[in-house]
């Protein structure tokens, strides 16, 4: 069915009152970013929907980019046709006999903003319902849960036709809740705490700690290849690389063993702070899960939150692992995430890390360091580059990821 219009009905931004218009806009914003390579696209707001005017281009292509928007509830591929019963009949007959073949039960719903149209809703519902039934005499009309609807818009400028409605991808637009920085390893966890973060409107910076000659440039890669997996859900994401490798170094000759590791969190909690100020942000993401690692205890957190009042905020906190890669899964990233490129802190990982680290302990072995230098050396050899979904960092085809697995 070549289809000349998608519809889009917002998600939860309908009900937020006084905001809603700084998320539509925000969500218009979002929409043409993340539709931007097709240039014949006309989208504009109207009342409580979004409309996008195809001109020609694939319905499906603009779909499938649509399905990554944040903000968006549901959306509707709809064809508009001349206000004339003689063409609304055919369209509608058209689109049920793709329809029919895969359902029992249908509804017609029309809707009316032109009301000097010739039939109104009611009468518009049971001619096009007969018509459907005469043509498809298997099918069966059902007013409740029916497997399919034909929802029949009669506007001012033409009558708007359309049979599927297609879940989008919730939450709220990018952008509507500010922004925060997002940690992230080359792990399972952090992109998905990212992702959900984006979800509830987050814009997100990725800072990414790591430690040559300790770790590869295939490491960094792979974080950066994160990254281009979670850029369509908002466009590009900006990847903020931090030398950790003078810090590590110090820490490991300078702090019992037992607090290498909470030293070295509160160092990069710390820097991810101090990133966060000059970059006008107001939280830290992190893919932490309650209990599954050593410095992942309530103890620990405690002994590394103490860095910063900035809210530390962790999506995956409560979820077992195997809810968290059910995400990764989802989003794309897991077969990245379990690539065996070697991560900073596995690297200087303690054989036995403390698990319930103490605070005055932290506290104390950490101001044996000259900290101010060292977090002004690591911050000054910060580099940011602009991380688009499209860009390859890993050459990462199938046949690549097979191979290093
Ligand atoms: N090299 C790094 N750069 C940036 N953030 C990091 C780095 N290493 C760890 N983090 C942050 O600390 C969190 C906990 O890391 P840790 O290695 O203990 O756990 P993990 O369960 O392996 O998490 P992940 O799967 O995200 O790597 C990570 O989710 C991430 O937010």
């Amino acid at each position: 069915m070549q289809y000349t219009e998608i519809t889009v009905r917002y998600g939860e931004l309908s009900t937020k009152g006084k905001n809603r218009r700084e998320f539509i806009g925000r969500l218009n914003g979002n929409v043409t970013k993340a539709l931007r390579e097709f240039p014949d696209l006309r989208i504009y707001p109207k009342r409580d929907r979004m409309h996008i005017a195809l001109n020609g281009t694939n319905s499906d292509q603009v779909m499938a980019k649509l399905r990554q928007v944040f903000g968006i509830q549901n959306f509707s591929p709809s064809i508009c046709i001349r206000k004339d019963l003689a063409t609304l009949k055919e369209t509608a007959v058209a689109m049920m006999a793709e329809l029919a073949p895969k359902i029992k039960t249908f509804k017609v719903n029309t809707r009316r903003s032109d009301h000097n149209f010739e039939l109104d809703t009611n009468q518009l519902n049971l001619l096009l319902g007969d018509l459907i039934l005469d043509h498809f005499p298997d099918l069966e009309a059902k007013m409740k849960f029916p497997d399919a609807t034909l929802r029949v818009e009669v506007r001012q400028d033409g009558i708007y036709l359309s049979s599927e409605t297609i879940l989008g991808a919730g939450g709220l637009p990018v952008g509507t809740a500010g922004k925060a920085m997002l940690m992230l390893s080359g792990g399972i966890d952090s992109p998905v705490a990212g992702y959900l973060a984006m979800k509830r409107g987050v814009e997100i910076e990725m800072v990414h700690f790591f430690s040559p000659p300790y770790t590869s440039e295939r490491a960094l890669a792979k974080a950066k290849a994160l990254t281009a997996k979670l850029a369509p859900y908002v466009g590009t994401i900006k990847f903020i690389e931090v030398p950790f490798t003078e810090i590590q170094e110090e820490v490991k000759r300078r702090v019992p063993e037992g607090y290498l590791m909470t030293v070295q969190r509160r160092f990069m909690l710390r820097l991810a702070a101090a990133l966060a100020e000059k970059r006008q942000a107001l939280a830290i993401f992190n893919g932490e899960s309650v209990g599954q690692v050593a410095s992942q205890t309530l103890e620990s957190m405690v002994a590394i939150n103490d860095v910063t009042t900035l809210p530390v905020i962790r999506p995956v906190a409560t979820m077992d692992k195997n809810e968290i890669i059910k995400i990764a899964e989802n989003i794309d990233t897991f077969d990245l995430s379990i690539l065996p490129f070697e991560d900073c802190c596995t690297i200087f990982a303690p054989p036995r890390p403390k698990t319930k680290p103490r605070l005055d302990k932290a506290r104390f072995y950490e101001a044996q360091l000259d900290g101010e230098a060292l977090m002004a050396r690591a911050l000054a050899g910060v580099k940011i580059t602009e991380v688009h979904s499209a860009d390859d960092f890993l050459n990462t085809d199938e046949s690549t990821i097979q191979s290093v697995l």
